[in-house]
């Protein structure tokens, strides 16, 4: 979903720096609120379309249809639950059915009890009884993925069955039915109940989407390093998203007793789980309207087999065909609508709108490239403090005490030795480089510097803290964030979505602009999956100092970067303690970029320090030369 309520700010104006044609302005931020109010025209008009729909087919369609319409809103919510675990955290899940069940079972036994309150009381009870089995099943999930994963979440779905089945749901023995509450009684009304809540759903999700939590889960999907080294706990991330889904297919599981009057175990048949998640996976269910196709198409191609007199199971075939190619394409149908529409809304000329705000060119053009050039001037303003205690911690290395020290370091892979009881300083305020020939043991010293290998002895201390016991979340809240040489910048956000993300605060639009100063193509409103490769590594060199860490580790920044944009890097890099108050460990195989960017510079060789110092002093060592140049020294 685009943001689309956000003014942008004219980017800080400074000699020489290339800001767009929109964001300097004022006159777009007029534009910017148009937009705004053109979106809430936009989705309030499309709800009351979606309402009026719902009340047309309620009132005109035949009773039949009526049901199977209900049975396809039901299904889409259960798809929903399914776009949050897998859809947006990238999990697999087959045994939502199975958390369906459970709502079904408290919704029925609520009923058998006759707690007051009725569907209305029992639906968000059934929903929560299933909470705690989504974060039971989230825990393996802390450490297994992919078919692992998969064979947990069946075995569960299939023992869910098998209790069900031996015990029966409450009240089918004595034939007691699920009631529903007054003005829900007719089919015609359940429906609209059923789209009610379909909706309720819909818009919490898309809230959600937005927050920080919503963020995490598209960024668990890409990758679960950079989660954890943008200081967001995995673990909670993941048990988040399987609460979640749990909660809205116990949702399902409440409406689906309210629709039948009484459930038994075969309708929630853990084969269902497996069909649910292929049409999830083709229909795209992250998006709400990809749960409601995939709902639709359920019931559709059902009932097109029923009367042609097909064997159902070819249902599953069509489903499973369907989600090998999403699967390949990499989008459901939902992405393919949006993108539809989206090209059909986006203005031609680039301006006008929030999404074009700053850009000189769309973001999918050939010019979105990196463009270090419009790095900010000293003479910009600086950035405003942050305000939150977590930010304060981040700040740490503003002070005195060195930005970054290790001691002691060493990193084993079984008998291989990648770094050897390394000591290294980086002073607050300024840039550090860290170089070396291949294998050097640079990233293996990263990764234990973050936390991402258990580091053998040694302490790494950040702003004079030490942070050597603490996991890669917690470290990078403490201050010391990190880069990576493969691109894992998530694709599922926008750029505006995601530097909030790595900022782990609230930007202003004063400050998104500045946190893409460097960037001068890229619009906040871009989503990131336009963005080619060398631009997102930028994007993501500037979301971890938009969080204004004490000392932020760069790996390989440049990589990608032609000769001129890597020196006007250079320049940049020198401005970021002053400008950001983040120190920076650079790990570059550019040497000019090193000279160009940093006080000081430490050189690895087979895993241990081979020299340090200022950069024209320690390239000029004939160990250096000799090691990392490959040359014999010229003395
Ligand atoms: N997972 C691993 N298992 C075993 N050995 C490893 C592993 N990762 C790295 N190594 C070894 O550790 C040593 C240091 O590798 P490392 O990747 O840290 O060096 P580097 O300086 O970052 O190299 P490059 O500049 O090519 O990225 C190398 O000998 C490498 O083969």
């Amino acid at each position: 979903m685009r943001p689309a309520d956000e003014s942008t700010t004219p980017r800080p104006a400074a000699a020489g720096i290339d800001h767009g044609d929109d964001l300097a302005p004022r006159a777009a931020q007029g534009g910017v609120r148009a937009f705004a109010a053109r979106g809430v025209v936009r989705w309030s008009a499309a709800a009351v379309v979606l309402a009026v729909l719902a009340y047309a087919l309620a009132a005109g369609l035949p009773v039949y249809w009526v049901f199977l319409a209900m049975s396809a809103v039901i299904s889409g919510v259960l798809l929903q639950s399914l776009g949050v675990v897998a859809g947006q955290a990238g999990m697999v899940s087959l045994c939502q059915m199975a958390f369906a069940a459970i709502g079904a079972w408290t919704t029925a036994q609520l009923n058998v009890w006759g707690v007051p309150g009725g569907l209305y009381v029992w639906l968000p009870l059934a929903g929560l009884a299933a909470v705690p089995f989504g974060l039971l099943i989230g825990l393996p999930a802390l450490r297994l993925r992919g078919v692992h994963l998969a064979i947990i979440t069946l075995g569960f779905a299939a023992t869910v069955d098998i209790v069900m089945a031996a015990n029966s749901f409450p009240g089918v023995s004595q034939g007691i039915v699920v009631g529903r509450p007054a003005g829900l009684g007719s089919d015609r009304q359940y429906f609209l109940f059923c789209c009610g809540v379909f909706a309720l759903v819909a818009v919490a999700l898309a809230l959600v989407r937005r927050t920080r939590l919503g963020a995490s889960w598209r960024a668990l999907r890409e990758s679960e390093r950079a989660t954890a080294a943008a200081g967001t706990s995995v673990p909670g991330a993941k048990l988040s998203a399987f609460a979640v889904s749990a909660f809205i297919a116990g949702l399902s599981g409440a409406l689906l007793a309210g629709q039948l009057a009484m459930v038994v175990s075969r309708n929630f048949d853990p084969g269902q789980s497996l069909v649910a998640y292929a049409v999830a996976i083709m229909a795209g269910a992250h998006l709400a309207e990809g749960a409601l196709i995939g709902g639709a198409l359920g019931v559709v191609v059902a009932e097109l087999l029923r009367r042609f007199d097909v064997p159902q199971q070819w249902a599953n075939v069509v489903f499973a065909v369907g989600a090998v190619q999403a699967m390949t394409q990499g989008s459901g149908m939902s992405d393919g609508l949006r993108a539809v529409l989206h090209r059909r809304r986006r203005p031609r000329t680039g301006s006008g709108s929030p999404d074009s705000a700053g850009s000189a060119a769309p973001a999918d053009s050939p010019a979105a490239t990196p463009s270090p050039s419009a790095a900010p001037s000293p003479s910009s303003p600086p950035p405003a403090a942050p305000s939150s205690s977590e930010t304060r911690a981040e700040t740490a290395g503003s002070g005195r005490a060195d930005a970054l020290r290790i001691a002691g370091v060493s990193v084993r892979y079984g008998q291989v030795v990648a770094v050897n009881d390394v000591a290294l300083t980086v002073p607050a305020g300024e840039v550090h480089g860290l170089v070396g020939p291949n294998g050097a043991g640079k990233s293996s010293l990263v990764d234990a510097i973050s936390g991402f290998v258990p580091a053998g002895g040694g302490t790494v201390e950040v702003g004079g803290v030490d942070v050597s016991g603490l996991a890669v979340h917690r470290r990078a809240r403490a201050g010391l964030r990190r880069t990576f040489q493969q691109d894992r910048v998530p694709v599922g956000l926008t750029v505006r979505e995601y530097l909030r993300f790595a900022a782990r605060r609230p930007l202003g639009d004063a400050e998104l602009a500045d946190g893409l100063a460097g960037l001068a193509a890229v619009a906040p409103g871009d989503p990131i999956a336009a963005l080619d490769v060398g631009t997102r590594r930028l994007l993501e060199v500037a979301g971890t100092l938009l969080a204004r860490p004490a000392v932020a580790v760069l790996d390989e920044p440049a990589a990608g970067l032609g000769h001129s944009e890597s020196e006007r890097l250079g320049a940049w890099l020198r401005q970021v303690p002053a400008r950001y108050g983040t120190s920076v460990l650079l790990i570059e195989h550019d040497l000019d970029l090193v000279r160009a960017a940093c006080s000081g510079v430490t050189v690895l060789d087979f895993g241990e320090v081979i020299a340090a110092g200022p950069p024209a002093e320690v390239f000029a060592e004939p160990r250096v030369q000799r090691a990392y140049l490959g040359q014999e020294p010229t003395t």
